[in-house]
């Protein structure tokens, strides 16, 4: 059996400077990880089922991420294995914090090592991006500025502080955002080195506050705090602080039914970390032998 972290992402900025000709947009965004996030196990199963349990909530396994990974492995590779995944789920869904794309990418890494199918990182990453366009950064698992669709990635090493990150009790659907008129789409094209010395943004925030109230109260009430912003598409919103009970102190005085939590921003994946720690297991072991 195979345990491993399905970390959540931040956008530490997301500018959009562009709409595609196929709707998608363009972005400049700096991703980084917090150690903080899902966990998933594996089991092989030998005669190509693929079950997950428990089920989430309102998503159909058909529909969800780790299952679709799982079958698009199967199905570019003719492998003819199967597996038993069981979820913990901690992100919320649709709070912006990647969590469907991290689960994914995961079970891309995960399966690819227990069914022996050898595909490199690159071959991953570019069957991950027709599950979701955050899958290939998880599955890079290094902090970068993105840009492309997400997709074209530098690597990248902002400060790792500790983060309060915060869900207003709402789910914000990604599409819809991207396809409201108001969305601004027209951020110039910078380098990395301009972009880290300008203020970090997010060009979805205001529109974002405008459609969910909710998320423009809590914003305002974490900006007592901390310079804070919203990560993606929202709804959830992080505040950076040098020391992890700054953070703490904050979040227990949180407004009533707000939901958070505190976690160390990581420039390496969690997901990446564990993988190096099996490897380095496995060898000395061999070693041993
Ligand atoms: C906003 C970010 O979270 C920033 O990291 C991502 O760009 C969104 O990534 P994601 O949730 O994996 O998004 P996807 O599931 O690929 O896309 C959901 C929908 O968002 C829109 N979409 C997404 C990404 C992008 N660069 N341009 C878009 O216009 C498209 O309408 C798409 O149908
Ligand atoms: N394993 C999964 N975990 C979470 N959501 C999933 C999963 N599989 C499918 N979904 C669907 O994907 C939607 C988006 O979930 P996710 O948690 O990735 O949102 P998000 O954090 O806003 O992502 P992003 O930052 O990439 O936009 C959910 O509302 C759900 O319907």
């Amino acid at each position: 059996m195979m345990v491993l972290p399905a970390p959540a992402k931040l956008n530490l900025f997301l500018y959009i400077t562009g709409r595609r000709d196929d709707g998608y947009h363009n972005l400049q965004t700096l991703f980084q990880f917090v150690d903080h996030g899902d966990s998933l196990s594996f089991a092989t199963a030998p005669d190509g089922e693929l079950t997950l349990s428990p089920p989430l909530p309102g998503v159909s396994p058909e529909q969800n991420l780790i299952i679709k990974a799982a079958r698009l492995l199967q199905s570019k590779t003719g492998c003819t294995k199967g597996a038993h995944i069981t979820l913990i789920k901690r992100l919320p869904m649709g709070g912006g914090l990647g969590g469907g794309s991290s689960d994914a990418a995961t079970t891309l890494v995960a399966l690819n090592r227990l069914w022996q199918l050898g595909l490199s990182t690159e071959q991953l990453a570019r069957l991950g991006l027709t599950l979701g366009a955050d899958v290939p950064v998880f599955i890079r698992g290094q902090a970068a500025f993105a840009e492309g669709v997400g997709d074209i990635f530098t690597p990248a090493h902002p400060p790792e502080p500790w983060y309060l990150v915060l869900h207003p009790d709402i789910e914000v659907a990604t599409a819809a955002i991207f396809n409201d008129p108001d969305l601004p789409r027209n951020s110039p094209v910078l380098s990395l080195q301009q972009r880290l010395l300008l203020p970090w943004e997010n060009d979805c925030e205001a529109l974002v506050k405008k459609r969910h109230p909710e998320v423009a109260k809590l914003l305002g009430w974490l900006l007592e705090y901390a310079p804070s912003r919203m990560t993606g598409t929202g709804a959830c919103i992080f505040a950076s602080f040098d020391r992890r009970e700054a953070a703490e102190e904050a979040l227990a005085k949180a407004p009533e039914g707000v939901r958070g939590f505190v976690a160390k921003g990581c420039n390496t994946s969690p997901l990446f970390s564990a993988l190096q720690q099996m490897n380095a297991a496995s060898s000395s072991s061999n070693t041993a032998t």
